[in-house]
């Protein structure tokens, strides 16, 4: 046995306990949220387990302006995707958070939530519990347990306006974005902590609220690698964990009483899933892996959000984000400016002004032709052949939802990030869907990511459609006045060439691990415990069945607020709000 540690976080492995009530795999968004609400109890203890390293305060962690400047350092596990033939072979990457505090230390710190459509889509994939109404009480506990005017969290606001032409001249829709019409042009918040503006994350809220507390403990630079199974009852029972801080370093266990929680990420999880001997059993047979159990879903159903820019050059724009790069005196005043006073530009992110619109808004002239091509598409036009019976059902009563969503003025499709004087152009309804498979029984080769972006013809239609809106934006008379020249694709290049040259994740994977019933194609069930397994949950982004229009992390934290409190043994809820 190991000799008891009563520190929090452990740099050597063998300081751990042998055994913990909760194992939890993945130090990162949703995870270090359940570790924080579980060790509330002080009679529970768990143990995360973290592939990355803790962060050393690098500047691109907390000021707003640098968001995203972690992305391909050694805090990200630089996924390659594999080649679409759809986007004319080309693969692309997608960054994901490899440190303590996984993704939300990467990512670049918009905070909103879907419209109520988004969640109420969830429900009746045959969720109940899961509706729009059913969730709001966590979006507002979020990490934070105070809630402001706004309902976002009293440690999250948005910053100084760096957009002014956009944002005094857009026109406001009266978008209730934290009450379920996030529909409309408007100000995005950002996961800021304002007494400081510097960025908050899982690493800044539930990790530092629960440091230290003897309960908790946190391993980082070991990579889970497999699940201990017993298979000797009616259902398995996961026992424990394998874990290497490398390919080369020996193997370590550490042992789970009560339960284990995946929370390593859409990728991650669904990959230690099929090395653990759980997912479909065709794809594991191939790879002479034992299966342990037949659960097709895993790493089924994978889809992400997805973009082009429209790039544009402004003779008339006096104050811009490029002013910070090209304008050494501005730069130093604005640095300044943070450093002293914690305002001015750098407490922003610089893409804060942002519309997500409905089909009918952006598509106005295609929208009838883009739904009849939808309805009138086979069932299973976007999935590869190898789609598994039950994760084709599943896809099909999504399809027959996405019908009504789409044709829906409350839910918005096309998401459109102002980044002066360009805009980002985001799918955030596609159809098309991919998956996530180990192609060895070695936990250090990543698996690979099919995302199978633009397999359903209509992804593209309405990407064309947003694209052709996008540029018309430019010719209103709030955005005239920048005498704005297209640059990219420019008018000789046709929008498909450009999509399928230019299209790239906007970093929102998920579904590898869907909640949904199992016969079409779920892998967790609505408590988000995976289905014939008595004591594994899954509690990060891959559970989303379908991506809400919005980026994903409030939302992930809000899944996570909800699983805490059914994991949560005899403890008393005294409500949220
Ligand atoms: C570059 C980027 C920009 C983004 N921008 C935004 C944005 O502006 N707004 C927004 O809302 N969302 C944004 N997102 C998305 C959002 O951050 C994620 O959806 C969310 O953080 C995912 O949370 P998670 O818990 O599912 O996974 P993560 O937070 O990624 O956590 C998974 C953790 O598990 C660890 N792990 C993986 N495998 C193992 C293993 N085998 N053993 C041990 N540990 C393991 C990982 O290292 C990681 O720390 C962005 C993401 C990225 C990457």
């Amino acid at each position: 046995a190991h000799p008891r540690f009563l520190g929090t976080h452990i740099h050597n492995a063998r300081a751990i306990n042998s055994s913990y009530d909760y194992i939890i795999v993945g130090g990162g968004t949703s995870g270090l949220t359940v570790a924080n609400r579980l060790t509330e109890d002080p009679k529970v203890n768990v143990l995360v387990l973290e592939a990355g390293l803790m962060d050393q305060g690098e500047t691109y962690f907390s000021e707003p302006s640098l968001a995203g400047g972690a992305v391909g350092t050694k805090y990200d596990w630089n996924v390659t995707g594999v080649a679409n033939p759809q986007l004319n072979n080309r693969s692309v990457t997608l960054p994901l958070g490899k440190v303590v505090g996984g993704s939300s230390m990467l990512n670049r710190m918009v905070f909103d939530r879907g419209s109520k459509a988004d969640y109420d889509m969830w429900r009746d994939l045959g969720n109940p519990g899961w509706g729009f109404d059913d969730l709001l009480p966590y979006f507002i506990k979020d990490l934070f347990t105070q809630a402001s005017h706004d309902g976002f969290g009293l440690l999250l606001r948005t910053s100084v306006m760096r957009s002014p032409v956009w944002a005094s001249r857009s026109r406001m829709m009266g978008a209730n974005i934290s009450s379920g019409s996030a529909y409309g042009f408007f100000w995005g918040p950002t996961s800021l902590d304002p007494s400081k503006e510097t960025r908050s994350s899982a690493r800044s809220g539930p990790y530092e609220v629960a440091k230290n507390r003897t309960n908790f403990h946190l391993l980082s630079s070991q990579q889970v690698t497999k699940l201990i199974l017993d298979s000797s009852g009616p259902e398995i029972k996961i026992e424990g964990v394998e874990f290497k801080s490398s390919s080369s370093a020996p193997v370590q266990t550490v042992t789970a009483n009560k339960e284990v929680i995946l929370a390593a990420g859409s990728i991650h999880t669904a990959a230690l899933l099929q090395l653990s001997g759980i997912g479909d059993a065709a794809v594991l047979s191939k790879l002479d892996q034992t299966v342990a159990l037949d659960l097709p879903g895993v790493g089924n159903n994978f889809h992400d959000h997805q973009y082009v820019v429209l790039a544009y050059t402004a003779a008339n724009l006096s104050l811009s984000t490029a002013n910070l790069t090209t304008n050494a005196t501005f730069a130093a005043e604005a640095q300044a400016e943070y450093e002293n006073d914690a305002t001015g530009p750098l407490t922003t992110t610089g893409t804060s002004a942002m519309a997500f619109l409905p089909l009918s808004s952006y598509a106005k002239n295609s929208s009838s032709a883009i739904l009849s091509a939808i309805s009138a598409a086979p069932a299973n036009v976007s999935l590869s052949t190898a789609a598994p019976p039950s994760v084709v059902q599943g896809h099909m009563a999504q399809r027959s939802l996405y019908s009504k969503f789409l044709a829906a003025q409350d839910a918005a499709s096309m998401e459109y990030i102002w980044s002066d004087p360009s805009l980002l152009i985001a799918l955030v309804k596609p159809l098309s869907r991919g998956s996530v498979t180990i192609t060895t029984l070695d936990p250090f080769v990543q698996p690979a990511v099919d995302w199978r972006a633009l397999s359903d013809p209509a992804d593209l239609q309405m990407l064309n459609a947003g694209i052709e809106f996008g540029r018309a934006l430019y010719g209103t008379s709030a955005l005239k006045v920048l005498e704005a020249t297209e640059a990219m694709p420019g008018l000789a290049t046709s929008a498909e060439s450009y999509v399928r040259d230019t299209l790239a994740t906007i970093y929102h994977p998920a579904g590898t691990c869907s909640m949904l019933p199992k016969d079409l194609g779920g892998v967790v069930d609505v408590d988000l415990k995976v289905y014939g397994v008595s004591n594994l949950r899954i509690v990060d982004a891959s559970i989303m069945p379908v991506l809400p229009a919005t980026h994903t992390s409030s939302t992930v934290y809000a899944v996570a607020e909800k699983v805490s409190f059914y994991s949560k043994p005899l403890t008393f809820f005294f409500g949220v709000l």
